[in-house]
């Protein structure tokens, strides 16, 4: 079996090419949003209000931090199929563990499967470890246990770190009452750590061909690290894919669905996609990795009306433009159980069953 390799930084790798269309993202300085500086905190929220997607810089997850856990994702991904699979995620809507490729649908006529490998681990596991562990009893693959204590702890804490930050951002700027969106985030969720492999495009294959399906985030923030191309947004009101252009010391970051839900739609859910890499990195193995922050697993999704200060009146205001928003009764851990389950091959019967794995990309208003 031939060893698969990761992209150290940037080196190595074709440029990302000049002539496809890419997404505008404004980059927010996060050390000026964590020192309260007014100016970048209104840029963070207007990129938060209208596509959802923004670049961090200086966010502190550096590039060994970010390295150290790309050898990890590497090593567990050259393991034999057979010991990977003792991690499997599963079709009952379990998302920590092991994704084996192509056991996605990526979208509604059953004939198209993924091709995105990847292990995710619970931010609960990562800093319970050694143990005993609350969320995947049975512990990670070996090489992810081995750098559970120098990799994986010091990202998932930088990462919570700068997650945590931005919530406190968004709860004030929603005129929430203090500390309302941190406790949502302070128990036992589904907040992990993803680290995914896509292998190379073959060259006859189309641009469009989907390797990580269209979907919105499912938990409130995801901070996201990669170095090939091929991730794409469309834009609320586009019929067309946009490239997002990765930067060497920027992170990609946006928001779910649950902060779309507690917001009223005031801050987007943006739909998104893996496409193979653009131009001539496309003949590279793809690397990215995530960390997803998910509201507590028995908070339930609603827009949080009641939880404004008085005066404020941004969430209502939001919910009149998109009123089907509120139209469910799951929990966070219900809602990622679901649509975690709902996109397996193995349990889409019909067109139906797909569509049921779907978030708030099928009832926002463009
Ligand atoms: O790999 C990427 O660039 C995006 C991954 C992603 O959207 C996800 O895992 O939710
Ligand atoms: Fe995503």
């Amino acid at each position: 079996m031939p060893g698969t390799t990761y992209p150290a930084a940037f080196e190595g790798i074709p440029p990302f090419p000049d002539d496809v269309e890419t997404v505008p993202l404004l980059v927010i300085d996060y050390e000026l949003v964590k020192n309260g500086d007014e100016n970048e905190i209104n840029r963070l929220w207007e990129a938060a209000t209208t596509l959802g997607f923004w670049y961090l810089k200086n966010h502190g997850a550096d590039e060994t931090m970010l390295s150290s856990m790309f050898a990890m994702g590497s090593e567990v991904m050259n393991l034999p199929t057979e010991e990977k699979m003792k991690y499997d995620q599963g079709n009952n809507g379990i998302s920590h563990g092991y994704k084996q490729p192509g056991n996605v649908n990526t979208d509604a006529t059953g004939k198209n499967q993924d091709s995105a490998e990847f292990i995710n681990i619970s931010k609960d596991d990562a800093l319970a470890y050694p143990g005993p562990l609350p969320k995947l009893k049975m512990g990670y693959p070996a090489p992810a246990e081995t750098a559970m204590e120098a990799a994986i702890k010091p990202f998932i804490r930088q990462s919570v770190e700068v997650n945590d930050t931005v919530l406190e951002v968004f709860n004030r700027k929603l005129g929430l009452k203090e500390g309302t969106l941190a406790r949502k985030h302070n128990a036992y969720s589904g907040s992990e750590a993803r680290c995914i492999r896509t292998p190379p495009a073959p060259a006859d294959v189309s641009p469009d061909k989907v390797a990580l399906l269209a979907h919105t985030d499912f938990g409130s923030l995801s901070f996201l690290h990669n170095r090939l191309g091929g991730l794409q947004v469309l834009p609320p009101g586009h019929t067309k894919w946009l490239y997002v252009r990765p930067m060497p010391g920027h992170a990609i970051c946006n928001v779910g669905d649950s902060l779309a839900i507690f917001s009223g739609g005031v801050l987007q859910s943006n739909i998104h996609r893996v496409v193979p890499p653009p131009g001539d990195q496309r003949a590279h193995e793809r690397w990215s990795l995530v960390f997803f922050t998910r509201p507590n697993d028995d908070e339930r999704l609603r827009p949080l009306v009641d939880d404004q200060l008085p005066g404020s009146t941004l969430i209502q205001e939001g919910l009149a433009k998109k009123p089907g928003l509120t139209q469910t009764e799951e929990t966070a851990g219900e809602w990622l159980a679901r649509r975690t389950k709902m996109q397996r091959t193995a349990n889409i019967k019909s067109a139906k069953d797909f569509l049921a794995s779907r978030g708030t990309e099928h009832t926002q208003v463009a």
